[in-house]
């Protein structure tokens, strides 16, 4: 498989105030075309700095961003990003900001409208195309948000705990609903979260970062599709991949 995305020997250092930051110190990562991966990481430790470069919104203080062979320089059509903010258009309804990537790409109003709904369909939130985004809770938004980064079929999709606000019960079919549309996309998908269960429950391969975006776990998923949350709690592959994940997790607090 070819690396659609990669990036190698990124730092990335903020100075604010004459204080210096270093969020991300010589990172590496290739990622192929059609995969899912699940990025875990605790607070703070450079995952949505990492995801901003990869979407090409920020530029590295050093190493450089390839995006199909070629340097990420800015903003990229085919990469879709879903950021940890709110990021809807609070004038349009939940159609009209779900429509919008369609509208961009000229697709004809009926088919736009078709679309859209199916996707609000999709994320749960049936009944509320014509609410403002004031007038929903803050999973609601995410969803929409979800639903409208979707609209746009892009090739690679950047997700932020994008299921971090959700119950438990919504949370899970959220997931199961993003893997029944990744399945056979061909999408490539770089999924950053806190739940060690959700990374191994989606992903191809789990990287788990420690301070700084070091790689302390880089591991293939083998676990056989579809996969349920359920069943993978009692699978001796599943159980050793948590143990070895949170050992990782906790190191890298050390
Ligand atoms: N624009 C910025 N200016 C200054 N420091 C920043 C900026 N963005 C991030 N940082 C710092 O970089 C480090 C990594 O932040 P980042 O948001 O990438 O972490 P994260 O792993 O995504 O955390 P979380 O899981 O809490 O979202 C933190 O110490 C943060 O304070």
């Amino acid at each position: 498989m070819t690396a659609l995305l990669s990036v190698d020997g990124l730092s990335q250092r903020f100075v604010k105030n004459d204080t210096a930051t270093v969020a991300l110190r010589d990172f590496s990562l290739s990622v192929e075309q059609g995969t899912f991966v699940s990025v875990l990481g605790r607070s703070g430790c450079g995952k949505s700095t990492m995801l901003n470069l990869l979407a090409g919104l920020t530029t590295p203080t050093s190493g450089e961003v390839r995006y199909q062979g070629k340097r990420l320089t800015g903003p990229h059509t085919d990469i879709g990003y879903l950021t940890q903010s709110d990021t809807l258009m609070p004038w349009r309804d939940v159609q009209r900001n779900v429509e919008m990537p369609l509208e961009l790409q000229g697709v004809p109003a009926a088919e736009r409208s078709r679309t859209a709904s199916d996707l609000i369909g999709r994320v749960g939130l049936s009944g509320f195309e014509h609410h403002y985004p004031r007038e929903l809770s803050g999973g609601m938004r995410r969803r929409a948000s979800l639903a409208r980064m979707l609209a746009g079929s892009p090739s690679t999709l950047l997700m932020d705990e994008p299921f971090g606000a959700l119950d438990a019960q919504l949370r899970h079919e959220l997931q199961q609903e993003l893997l029944r549309l990744w399945e056979g996309s061909e999408q490539t998908v770089v999924f950053v979260t806190h739940d060690i269960e959700e990374a191994i429950l989606l992903g191809d391969r789990v990287v788990v970062l420690g301070g700084l975006g070091r790689i302390v776990v880089d591991r293939r998923i083998d676990l056989p599709r579809p996969r349920n949350a359920d069943e993978l709690q009692v699978d001796a592959t599943y159980v050793a991949l948590y143990k070895e994940m949170a050992g990782a997790l906790q190191g890298a607090a050390a």
